[in-house]
C-alpha cells in the first residue's frame, strides 16, 4: 500500500517539478523511505546552497554575457581602428617616401649640373679636381664626397676628404653599365667604404664630351650612418617603439635604427617576416604580421622612385592598441562589477521568492519532529507554492491513514499470533530468529526475549535433523520455498530441557522491508500421537473380556511365527471354545453369557505365561499362543491344566454353574508355510476334542 502511495506521488509530483525550478524538493520526497512506518515519511529539504548556487549561476551568466558583449564591441573597434592607424602610418611613410624622393632628384639634378660645369682637367689632376670642387661649394655640402672616375669606374680623384668610393668595381660593373648606357644619374647598391669601412651609397652622373661621349664619371657618395636625408626617415616613426627603415629591392638595409643590421641582406636572415617577403615581392601598402622578436605589428611599405628602395615602417600593436587594451580591461571590470551588483539583486530576489518555500520547509520539518500537525499545510496561498502545500497536505494525510490502517492490521496479526495455540516463529534467512510467540514459549521452554536473534537450528532442531534444516533453509534463501511450503509434516523439536517435542510443521514465507522471512507454525503432537496410541492400543482389545481381540491376534501370530522360524525355536497354538455355550445364553440370558466369557478369559490368563498370548478371537472362541513349546507332551500339559482350570465351577447370575471347554492344540511345523495354516489345524483338533466328547483337548497330527 505504502509502495502504491509512492508510486502515486511519482505521478503527481512531475507537474511540480516542471512548475517550479526546486527540483531538489520534489526528488526529495521521491526519495523517502517507503518502509518508515513510525515516522511521517514524507521528507521535504529545501537545499541552503540553492539561492547561492542561483545567485553564482546569475553572476556567471551576466559576466560571461557583459564580458561577451564588452569583447566583441572592442574586437570591432580593434578592427577599425587597426584600419585607421595602418592607413595613417602608411600615409605618413608615402610622404616621406615623397620627401626622400625629391631630395634624391636634387641630389641627381646637382650632380647632373656639376657635370656639365667639369672641366677635363678636373679629370687629368688631384689639382684640377680640388679647384673644381672649390668652385662649386654646394658639392661640398651636398655630398660626403666628390669624386672623377674614368668611364670603366676606375676611380681618377676626389675631392681628397673623407673618401667614400667604391670598393669593388668589378661587382658593381651591372651598375655602371646602367650609368653609362643611361647617361644619367644613378644610385648605385649600398655598398661598405674599403678606405673608411662607413656604409655609403653613391649616386654616379656620366660626363660627356662636346661630342656626347661620356668621358669620365662624377660621383656623389652618401654616408648611410650619417645622412640628414635618411635621418629625416628615421624620425618620422610611429610611438614610442615603432621605426622606419629602408632596404633595396634586393633585401640589402639601407637605413635602420639597429645600425648592425646596414648592408645586412634581408633575404639572407633566417625566417625573414611575412610582411618583409611581401614587400620584397612587391607589396606596398600596410600589413600585420609577427616580427623576429615575436611581438606582433603594423608594417606599412612604400617603394621609391629615385633609387631602388623600399621604405618601411613597423609599429607594434601593443603600443598602437595600448588604449584598447586598457579600454579592454576597464571593461572587464564594469562587466564583473555589473555581475556582481545583479547577483546582489539576484539574491535578493531569489530569498524574496523562496520565502514561502522555506515556511513550507518549516512546517513539514516540524511536522517531523511532531511540534506540528499536517493541518498546517492545508492550501493557505492561492499560488503554485499553496497547491503544493496542498498536495503535501493530502499525499501526507493519506499516507498517515494508510500508516495507520498497516499499523491496525499489524497489531490484530500480532494479537492473532500471540494468542495463537500453535507455536508461530519466524526467522531471517540465516536463521535469526525474528519472531516468537506465547505458544512457542510454552512449546519449548524458550522465553522471546532469549531467543530473538539467535539460530533457530540451536535451539529447536535436534542435532539429527540440522543436515535436513540447513538444506531447507538454503533452498529458503535461493528461492525454493515453494518446494517446502503447502506441506504439513510431523518433526521432533527439542524443548529447552532437552526432550523431544512431537510437532507438526506448516512453513511459509513473507516478505517484509525487502526481506524474505521463513515462517512456521508448530503445533504440538504430543498429546495426540498418544491419543492415537490409545485409539491403536483399543482397537486391538476385545471390549468384554479385556483380552486381544482378532486383528491383535494375527498381529502377533504373524510376528511370532516369523520369530519362531527365524529363531528355530518352538510354537504352539490352541484353538479354544466353551462347550454348549449357547445353552448358558439360552437359559440365563445374554449377559450371564457375557459373565461366563469374562470370567473364562480371565481363568486363561491366569494359566499361561506372560509371553503367551491369549485372545477372543469370536463369540465364544478364544486362542492362545505358546512360545517356546515346541514338545506335543509339553502342549498336552498345558491343555489339560487348562481343562481342568475351567472345571471349576463358575458363578453365573449368583449360582455356581459347570463350564467345561474343548482345545485343539497345533505344534508348529516345517508344513506351515502360513500363520493362518498353523490356525487352521488348531481349529481341526478342536473339531476333534469336540468330536471326542468335549471337555478336553486333541492334538493336531
Ligand atoms: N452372551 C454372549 N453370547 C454370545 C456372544 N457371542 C456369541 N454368543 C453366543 O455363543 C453361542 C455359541 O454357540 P456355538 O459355539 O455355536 O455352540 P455351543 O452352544 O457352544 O456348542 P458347541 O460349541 O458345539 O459346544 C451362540 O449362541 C452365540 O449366540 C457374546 O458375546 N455373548
Amino acid at each position: 500500500m505504502l509502495s502504491a502511495e509512492v508510486a502515486r506521488l511519482r505521478t503527481v509530483l512531475p507537474q511540480y517539478i516542471n512548475t517550479y525550478w526546486s527540483k531538489s524538493v520534489c526528488y526529495a520526497i521521491l526519495a523517502t523511505a517507503p518502509h518508515k512506518k513510525r515516522t511521517m515519511a514524507v521528507s521535504v529539504s529545501l537545499p541552503r546552497s540553492l539561492k547561492f548556487r542561483m545567485t553564482l549561476v546569475v553572476i556567471l551568466l551576466v559576466l560571461v554575457a557583459t564580458m561577451i558583449v564588452t569583447w566583441v564591441a572592442l574586437l570591432l573597434a580593434e578592427r577599425d581602428m587597426k584600419a585607421v592607424i595602418g592607413d595613417q602610418q602608411f600615409a605618413l611613410l608615402s610622404s616621406s617616401a615623397a620627401q626622400l624622393d625629391a631630395q634624391l632628384n636634387a641630389k641627381k639634378l646637382l650632380l647632373a649640373s656639376l657635370a656639365e660645369a667639369v672641366p677635363q682637367s678636373a679629370g687629368a689632376s688631384a689639382a684640377g679636381m680640388l679647384e673644381f670642387v672649390r668652385q662649386h661649394p654646394i658639392a661640398r655640402r651636398e655630398f660626403r664626397n666628390l669624386a672623377l672616375y674614368n668611364r670603366q669606374g676606375d676611380l681618377l680623384h676626389t675631392q681628397g676628404d673623407a673618401i667614400a668610393t667604391l670598393d669593388a668595381p668589378a661587382r658593381l660593373r651591372a651598375y655602371l653599365d646602367q650609368v653609362r648606357a643611361g647617361g644619367k644619374a644613378v644610385v648605385s647598391p649600398p655598398f661598405k667604404s674599403f678606405l673608411t669601412g662607413a656604409a655609403a651609397v653613391v649616386i654616379m652622373q656620366p660626363v660627356t664630351d662636346a661630342d656626347g661621349r661620356t668621358t669620365m664619371l662624377l660621383g656623389g657618395s652618401l654616408d648611410l650612418a650619417d645622412s640628414s636625408m635618411l635621418e629625416q626617415v628615421a624620425g618620422q616613426r610611429s610611438g614610442k617603439t615603432g621605426y622606419s627603415f629602408i632596404f633595396t629591392k634586393d633585401g640589402v638595409v639601407v637605413q635602420h635604427p639597429d645600425r648592425s643590421l646596414l648592408l645586412g641582406n634581408l633575404t639572407e636572415r633566417a625566417n625573414p617576416n611575412l610582411a618583409t617577403r611581401r614587400a620584397l615581392a612587391g607589396f606596398e601598402g600596410w600589413t600585420e604580421a609577427v616580427g623576429k622578436d615575436g611581438t606582433l605589428s603594423i608594417y606599412s611599405y612604400k617603394r621609391l622612385q629615385g633609387a631602388d628602395w623600399i621604405v618601411g615602417a613597423r609599429y607594434p600593436v601593443a603600443e598602437a592598441f595600448a588604449p584598447m587594451i586598457a579600454m579592454r580591461h576597464q571593461g572587464m571590470i564594469a562587466a564583473a562589477v555589473f555581475a556582481a551588483v545583479a547577483g546582489f539583486m539576484t539574491w535578493l530576489a531569489i530569498c524574496a521568492m523562496l520565502r514561502p518555500l522555506n515556511l513550507l520547509r518549516q512546517h513539514i520539518g516540524e511536522i517531523r519532529n511532531g511540534s506540528a500537525e499536517i493541518a498546517v499545510l492545508q492550501r493557505s496561498r492561492p499560488d503554485e507554492i499553496g497547491e503544493l502545500s496542498g498536495a503535501f497536505h493530502q499525499l501526507m494525510a493519506e499516507r498517515e491513514a494508510a500508516q495507520q490502517a498497516i499499523r491496525d492490521s499489524e497489531a490484530l496479526i500480532s494479537s492473532i499470533l500471540e494468542r495463537a495455540p500453535d507455536a508461530f516463529v519466524s526467522c531471517a534467512a540465516d536463521g535469526a530468529i525474528t519472531n516468537w510467540n506465547a505458544a512457542a514459549e510454552r512449546t519449548f521452554g524458550w522465553r522471546r526475549a532469549d531467543v530473538l536473534g539467535r539460530d533457530i537450528a540451536e535451539l529447536i532442531v535436534p542435532p539429527a535433523m540440522r543436515g535436513a534444516h540447513q538444506a531447507g533453509m538454503r533452498a529458503f534463501g535461493e528461492g525454493n520455498m515453494g518446494r517446502l511450503m503447502n506441506a504439513r509434516v510431523r518433526i521432533s523439536a527439542v524443548h529447552r530441557d532437552g526432550h523431544e517435542v512431537p510437532v507438526e510443521l506448516s512453513l511459509g514465507s513473507i516478505r517484509h522491508a525487502g526481506e524474505y522471512y521463513a515462517t512456521a507454525f508448530l503445533h504440538d503432537i504430543t498429546e495426540r500421537l498418544a491419543f492415537e496410541a490409545q485409539l491403536t492400543q483399543l482397537a486391538r482389545i476385545d471390549p468384554l473380556t479385556g483380552i486381544a481381540n482378532r486383528l491383535c491376534f494375527e498381529e502377533t501370530l504373524q510376528q511370532a511365527v516369523l520369530r519362531a522360524r527365524r529363531n528355530r525355536v518352538p510354537l504352539a497354538l490352541a484353538y479354544l471354545d466353551i462347550d454348549r455355550f449357547k445353552a448358558i445364553n439360552d437359559s440365563l440370558g445374554h449377559a450371564a453369557g457375557d459373565q461366563v466369557l469374562c470370567e473364562f478369559a480371565a481363568r486363561l490368563g491366569a494359566n499361561v505365561r506372560a509371553a503367551d498370548t491369549v485372545a477372543r478371537i469370536a463369540g465364544d472362541e478364544f486362542v492362545i499362543i505358546f512360545e517356546q513349546v515346541g514338545q506335543a507332551d509339553e502342549a498336552a500339559r498345558l491343555a489339560d491344566k487348562i481343562v481342568a482350570a475351567i472345571r471349576a465351577p463358575f458363578t453365573v447370575a449368583g449360582s455356581p454353574r459347570q463350564v467345561t471347554t474343548s482345545i485343539g492344540i497345533a505344534l508348529l511345523d516345517g508344513d506351515d508355510l502360513t500363520p493362518a495354516a498353523l490356525v487352521a489345524r488348531a481349529d481341526a483338533a478342536l473339531y476333534q476334542a469336540k468330536h471326542q466328547g468335549r471337555d478336553g483337548y486333541a492334538l493336531a497330527p
